[in-house]
């Protein structure tokens, strides 16, 4: 009888490679679900199996596997959530003509891409599925169908006319298409999640092509297509192999299930990583015990394996600071700083004075007040929610409408110094690239007069720029007058029409896109011109405040969370509700008892994701309606330690 090795301490998961290997090289193969939590290093995990199955590092099934794929033409898919996540793979992977890295989106667009009359019948069909349930939920209204559904019905009625037309259909998934037939990201999730139910070939293909797919993240994995991929998988349908990685308890996005461990079959093996090779103890034992926590108006079972630290990671530090949200914004800001100070001399870590740590404000609104742009937030969610914030996939460019303003503008700004001056040469590097310089007149004075008219209204938007006190409208005056550029057409037909802003809807009446739409138009021309360059920034994930996008995957040594419910300005997370300063609403408690998901339940996701990110010190600030409520109950939790509850002066 062999010895079946037993694993402890940092080691602890030094067989879940093997086991993976082989669950996916056994026959026939056994799809699984692995269990990683935060930092358990899945992604070291998964380079590590693929380097086994494709013949990289040897192994003896692996080599087998890896001649049968070759032989066939095959190749092992990996599903990842960002591009960021694609690169990191393939960079650790090294060049390997077995394995396919990609977002969600390149994958289901090679899956269809070029079937347009595939696309197209999914397309209708769960445009007509959508509208159905539309009619239907507006006829339960008490009022019966209203104004505004008739015309929102009408909008999908002329979304379905436009596919019914379409010969052909485009699609990128890294930017967004424009014109007939264009399709964005979620109309491909759709069409292939259709498709794949629907179109027995359309399986057969994806097996013959990637007998093995592997989805990281797949607790945020858009569900409908994660369903369809699971039902491809199962053995009376093609025999494909899925292997899914995961963290339910970092689930933040609405697309994934609600509780991935419990659909999984019972048939499918499940691995479990049990190590947090990235945080302190402290660290670790605080995400464990939130985790763990039995909390009111719970929905979500306390499923997932328990982590423990690596042997040398004995430390770590953890503050929870509480003060009042009826303060300023100044003072809050004020009151951060003596949080980090306070850090500062616990730590010794200077990086809590030199603003060196990460501040995680994770609710897109609460950002914006932080990162001091505000203004053109609000009209960017007016303008299209669904573009204005960053999201967790693919790039993140705003809303199509303003992108003039983002990139043209931003980029024509760029060639301004400090004192005013510019930089010739760099200007008309910009109008080169936006091809402006292509439609100058061929005539020589008719040029020469041209170019005058773009230099003065050039230098007329560079001061207008460097004026702190100027509005967008005063900033992109003289450039539209001018005809610098191209924009949009509906950014120039809102910045020529004059109309006043319509008033913001009253409680519980509705309001027409097209009025929205203006509040947003004329919101944004009143907006500071410097937010927009704060807005750019957030957008691209380069700012000091985190979004999802940032937390994703992310690490960092120091880390406070700002939990702000009234600046974050959302109803799907409440952290004071979570941490005990505000009691559960009727809605909670309702939802608790239909077993549906709670503000708890979402809150407590997002709380644990943010401390999993700290490696040494973790500073959580709660600006609480009821600071002296919060206090009792938080030291009631036995989350923390006396002396690690400190409230804010
Ligand atoms: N076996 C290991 N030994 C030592 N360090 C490791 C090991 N695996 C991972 N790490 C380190 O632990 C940290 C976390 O790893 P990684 O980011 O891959 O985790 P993850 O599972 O993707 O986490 P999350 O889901 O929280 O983003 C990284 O700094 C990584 O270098």
């Amino acid at each position: 009888m062999s010895a079946v090795p037993v694993f402890e301490g940092n080691e602890r998961d030094a067989g879940v490679v093997e086991e993976i290997c082989g669950y996916l090289t056994q026959q026939p193969p056994r799809s699984y679900f692995l269990f990683a939590g935060a930092g358990s290093g899945k992604t070291r995990t998964l380079v590590e199996v693929l380097r086994r199955l494709t013949g990289v590092t040897e192994h003896e099934k692996g080599a087998v596997l890896a001649s049968r794929l070759r032989m066939h033409g095959r190749s092992i898919r990996v599903v990842t959530y960002t591009k960021n996540a694609v690169a990191v793979i393939n960079g650790r992977l090294g060049v390997n003509d077995l394995v396919q890295v990609s977002t969600i989106h390149s994958f289901c667009w090679e899956l269809i891409g070029g079937f347009d009359d595939d696309i197209r019948e999914a397309l209708v069909a769960v445009k007509r599925t959508q509208l159905a349930e539309m009619v239907a939920k507006a006829e339960r209204k008490k009022n019966g169908v209203s104004d505004t559904d008739r015309r929102n019905f009408a909008e999908v009625e002329e979304e379905i006319q436009g596919y019914v037309a379409a010969t052909t259909f485009k699609y990128h998934p890294d930017k967004s298409t424009q014109g007939p037939g264009a399709i964005q990201h979620q109309h491909v999730l759709d069409a292939t999640a259709w498709l794949l139910h629907n179109r027995p070939t359309l399986r057969t293909i994806l097996r013959d092509r990637h007998p093995v797919v592997l989805i990281d993240e797949s607790q945020d994995t858009m569900k409908s297509v994660l369903d369809a991929l699971m039902a491809v998988a199962k053995p009376e349908a093609s025999g494909l192999t899925l292997g899914l990685l995961g963290d339910h308890r970092q689930r933040i996005y609405h697309d994934g299930h609600e509780d991935l461990p419990s659909l999984v079959p019972s048939d499918w093996a499940t691995p479990e990583l049990r190590m947090n090779h990235r945080s302190q103890a402290r660290i670790v034992t605080l995400i464990n015990t939130i985790w763990a926590s039995q909390l009111e108006g719970r929905t979500q079972p306390a499923t997932g394996v328990e982590q423990h630290a690596r042997t040398e990671k004995t430390g770590g530090v953890v503050r929870v600071f509480v003060g009042a949200t009826s303060k300023s914004k100044e003072d809050k800001a004020l009151g951060e700083r003596w949080c980090s100070a306070q850090m500062n001399a616990l730590t010794g870590a200077e990086a809590w004075t030199s603003d060196a740590y990460q501040l995680l404000a994770l609710e897109h609104k609460l950002v914006a007040v932080r990162g001091s742009f505000p203004q053109v937030f609000e009209a960017m969610l007016l303008i299209d929610k669904n573009a204005a914030a960053p999201s967790g996939s693919g790039e993140n460019t705003g809303p199509a409408s303003v992108r003039f303003l983002l990139n043209e503008l931003a980029e024509l700004q760029d060639c301004f110094s400090d004192d005013g001056s510019f930089d010739e040469f760099a200007v008309t590097e910009v109008l080169r690239r936006h091809d402006r310089l292509a439609v100058l007149p061929a005539d020589a004075t008719a040029r020469a007069a041209r170019i005058d008219e773009l230099m003065t209204a050039i230098a007329e938007f560079g001061a207008r720029c460097s004026d702190p006190s100027s509005t967008v409208a005063q900033v992109i005056a003289p450039v539209l007058a001018a005809r610098m550029f191209e924009p949009d057409s509906r950014l120039q037909d809102a910045f020529d029409d004059e109309s006043a802003p319509p008033a913001p809807p009253g409680k519980g009446e509705e309001e027409t896109k097209q009025a929205r739409m203006r509040r947003g138009w004329c919101a944004l021309f009143a907006a500071p011109w410097v937010e927009l360059r704060k807005y750019r920034r957030y957008l691209a994930g380069n700012s000091v405040l985190a979004t999802h996008q940032v937390v994703k995957g992310s690490e960092f040594e120091h880390v406070m969370v700002v939990m702000d419910d009234e600046e974050a300005g959302g109803f799907l997370i409440s952290y004071d509700k979570l941490l005990g300063g505000k009691d559960l609403s009727s809605t909670d408690k309702s939802n608790k008892e239909l077993g549906k998901e709670t503000t708890i339940d979402r809150t407590l996701r997002l709380l644990y994701v943010t401390c999993s990110r700290a490696r040494e010190s973790l500073a959580l600030v709660l600006w609480s309606a009821d600071p002296a409520a919060a206090l009792g109950r938080i030291k009631a939790s036995g989350w923390f330690t006396g002396d690690e509850i400190c409230s804010v002066p």
